[in-house]
């Protein structure tokens, strides 16, 4: 396994009355990421929050690593404002037509790292041209757009697929998964090759030091 394991809190699952106090919440639980859905009603029939959000938990303190999901039907447009609001990692969906491989360049030369997501829907083959460019693949185990939504366990063989391309060819991206993620789901995933764990509703149901330390004891 490349990577040491990361459980990502979803800000989704937060309380969106007080989104700095519920991301700093996940801080001071141990966190070292949090993940942040970016949602524009066309992509995904939902909408959250834009790139002055970031920049505002930022102004409020957060220097946790911001993993940015843009569930966007033309996340090239917006790039660079989730980047010069603070976003450490962005991430781009691989179903949209847009110009991915120079949307993944842009998003590095902004200075960010770069990932490339895929819905449920959606095969691993779609991603193979770009797997040597990003930092990580996310793997989304629930169809994207709502939090709460129960783990899709069909998507377990995509995930040793991915991770089987990653070993084979000796790719140093991270694997993400997001959605129903639990204790006992991301021991399946982890078995799976998981290394990346995001969690909304598990995770804020108790998000403390010795939860979230139990978590990753699970996950090592
Ligand atoms: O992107 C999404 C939903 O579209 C996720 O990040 C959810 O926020 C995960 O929430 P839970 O499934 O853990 O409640």
């Amino acid at each position: 396994m490349p990577f040491s394991p990361i459980l990502a809190p979803s800000l989704l699952a937060g309380d969106h009355a007080h989104l700095s106090i519920s991301a700093h919440l996940a801080a001071e639980a141990g966190a070292p990421w949090l993940h942040l859905d970016i949602m524009d009603g066309h992509f995904v029939p939902n909408l959250t929050f834009g790139p002055e959000v970031l920049a505002a938990l930022r102004r409020a303190g957060l220097k946790t690593f911001f993993d940015t999901h843009l569930m966007l039907a033309e996340p090239h447009k917006y790039v660079e404002a989730f980047a010069k609001a603070g976003a450490n990692l962005i991430s781009i969906h691989i179903e949209p037509a847009y110009d991915h491989r120079a949307t993944l360049a842009r998003i590095r030369e902004l200075g960010c790292q770069c990932g490339i997501v895929l819905n449920p829907g959606t095969p691993a083959s779609a991603i193979a041209p770009f797997v040597d460019l990003v930092d990580l693949v996310l793997v989304m185990t629930v169809q994207p757009g709502f939090g709460g939504q129960p783990f899709r366990a069909d998507m377990l063989p995509k995930i040793r697929e991915i991770d089987g391309w990653r070993q084979s060819r000796g790719l140093k991206f991270r694997l993400e998964v997001d959605g129903g993620i639990d204790l006992a789901t991301a021991a399946q995933c982890r078995a799976a090759g998981t290394d990346t764990f995001v969690a909304g509703t598990s995770f804020f149901k108790a998000p403390d030091r010795a939860a979230y330390a139990r978590a990753m004891a699970a996950l090592a």
